[in-house]
């Protein structure tokens, strides 16, 4: 684990009531360029501890449908790297809330792995989860992060060994994503979650001892993240959120709706 300061390093450390860590993933530009910032600073307001803002890329290969419509939309809209740095920039100028940038290696590679690195950790990134290269490529980033002093989260799901999860957990740095269920990202339903989830996360908690534990994959409302959450640090939505933007877009007051839902997943329904 990286020891320096850091906002992710430092949220895990000084959380101290009982409730669960909540990220929400958002695809930046969706639904549209003005309303990335607006919307990180209302999560924030409502009950969010951390953001993964996804760099939409044309080729998702773990992505569900509703996060890959987001990035169609995000990319119709104009979104580029340079524009989501700008975004992390704004949002620094209001919050310290921990901004985790996520996407696939190929437009980073595209980039300039050190040119993203300085430039991320500049606009104020505090680390990177980029899924599709596993620990045993992260050579082609691990150095360049590193001396930005950007964390890399890896993930584990379902399908990884008992030894494979020792081991990304002693090259994870900030948390480990835990993925519940295997296959694309996206809405599910409650019972087949709580079923599949359970041997997975007695899995985890044999098996990553040193950091931080996020779960995500299929959350919908505030009670499955408890359920699924309940030995964990913490829970991810994307999805969820995603669906919940798409259904009240642009309608008048549809931050509002959005907002409400966010603080609903944390806290329950009022
Ligand atoms: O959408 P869900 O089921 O709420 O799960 C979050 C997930 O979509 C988000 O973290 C994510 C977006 N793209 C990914 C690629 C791989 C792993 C995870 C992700």
């Amino acid at each position: 684990m990286i020891q320096t300061e850091n906002r992710i390093n430092n949220l895990f450390e000084q959380h101290s009531d009982s409730s669960k860590i909540m990220s929400l993933f958002l695809t930046a530009g969706y639904p549209d360029l003005e309303s990335t910032v607006e919307l990180i600073l209302g999560f924030e307001e409502n009950g969010t501890d951390l953001v993964e803002l996804g760099m939409p890329f044309s080729d998702p290969l773990a992505d569900g449908p509703t996060i890959q419509y987001s990035s169609n939309v995000a990319i119709e809209q104009g979104i580029t790297m340079d524009k989501i740095f700008d975004m992390v920039r704004e949002v620094r100028k209001h919050s310290e809330i921990p901004i985790i940038l996520m996407g696939y290696i190929n437009p980073v590679l595209r980039y300039g792995v050190t040119r993203f690195c300085e430039r991320a950790a500049a606009s104020g990134v505090d680390g990177l989860i980029i899924p599709d290269i596993p620990l045993e490529e992260s050579g082609i980033m691990v150095d360049e992060a590193r001396a930005h002093g950007l964390p890399i989260v890896y993930l584990v799901a379902p399908n990884t060994s008992d030894e494979r999860m020792r081991r990304i957990d002693t090259h994870s740095e900030g948390f480990v994503y835990c993925v519940s269920v295997t296959g694309v990202t996206g809405a599910r339903e409650g019972d087949e979650v709580a079923q599949s989830v359970q041997r997975f996360i007695e899995r985890v908690k044999t098996n990553v001892t040193r950091n931080p534990k996020m779960v995500g994959f299929g959350i919908k409302s505030h009670e499955d993240a408890q359920r699924i959450s309940r030995d964990m640090d913490g829970f991810i939505v994307g999805s969820a959120l995603i669906d919940t933007i798409r259904a009240h877009y642009p309608e008048e007051g549809w931050k509002d709706e959005v907002f409400a839902f966010v603080h609903s997943l944390k806290y329950g329904k009022l």
